[in-house]
């Protein structure tokens, strides 16, 4: 059974979002603003990071940038957006692979451990989301999305009987994402996510052979 489509749905801020442009160079501009912007926020942070900055990175005027974003805030919120924006496509292609739902799971968050090491908006999003206190503008609710997707695909790892019977998916799906979570903040606050991929094996591990039979 294929699981019911994740609700990522992004909560919409409060910030006035410009409709995003649907061809030629705008699409081009507000893609390089984002790119440009998420390497600031990973970087520096949300409040070390300014809209004038991301126009001088990019060799655009304040204006082009405003354009496509009426403040620092609306930045900030895009790039969450496509944080979250990434996992369905990566979901689909495990899907396509037709694994046990257990080993689903793993291979799912083996993949996104590989986009947090390697994907600098994917790493942005972590960071604001961090931040969120700072950001003047409602980001959509973090981690929930991750619960609900673990949550389903353990219950259909219980009923094909891959968990010990002790084992609870909701709870294991929270473990999971504290889990992750977790580990990609102590590789990032201590070794600027080198060794991401390694500390999420272990801990990968642990949890999973902690949930089957
Ligand atoms: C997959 C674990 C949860 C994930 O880890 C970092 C982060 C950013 O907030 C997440 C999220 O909001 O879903």
């Amino acid at each position: 059974m294929t699981q019911p489509p994740v609700d990522w749905t992004v909560r919409r801020s409060a910030v006035d979002q410009r409709p995003s442009p649907s061809q030629g160079r705008g699409v081009e501009s507000r893609a390089a603003i984002l790119r440009t912007a998420a390497r600031l926020f990973s970087e520096q942070g949300f409040t070390g990071t300014s809209l004038q900055g991301v126009a001088e990175e990019l060799g655009m005027t304040k204006g082009v940038v405003y354009h496509h974003f009426t403040n620092k805030e609306a930045i900030a919120v895009a790039v969450v957006e496509e944080h979250y924006a990434r996992w369905p496509a990566v979901l689909k292609e495990v899907q396509a692979l037709r694994l046990p739902p257990l080993e689903t799971c793993r291979e799912l968050l083996d993949r996104v451990a590989v986009a947090f090491h390697t994907d600098v908006v994917v790493q942005a999003g972590a960071r604001l989301q961090i931040e969120r206190t700072s950001v003047t503008a409602r980001l959509p609710v973090p981690y929930v999305g991750w619960v609900e997707l673990l949550t389903s695909l353990l219950r259909e790892a219980r009923d094909a009987g891959q968990l010990r019977a002790e084992v609870v998916p909701e709870a294991a799906a929270n473990a999971v994402v504290a889990g992750f979570f977790g580990v990609q903040h102590v590789s990032e606050s201590l070794h600027g996510r080198s060794d991401l991929l390694e500390r999420w094996r272990i801990m990968a591990d642990l949890l999973f052979r902690s949930f089957g039979k």
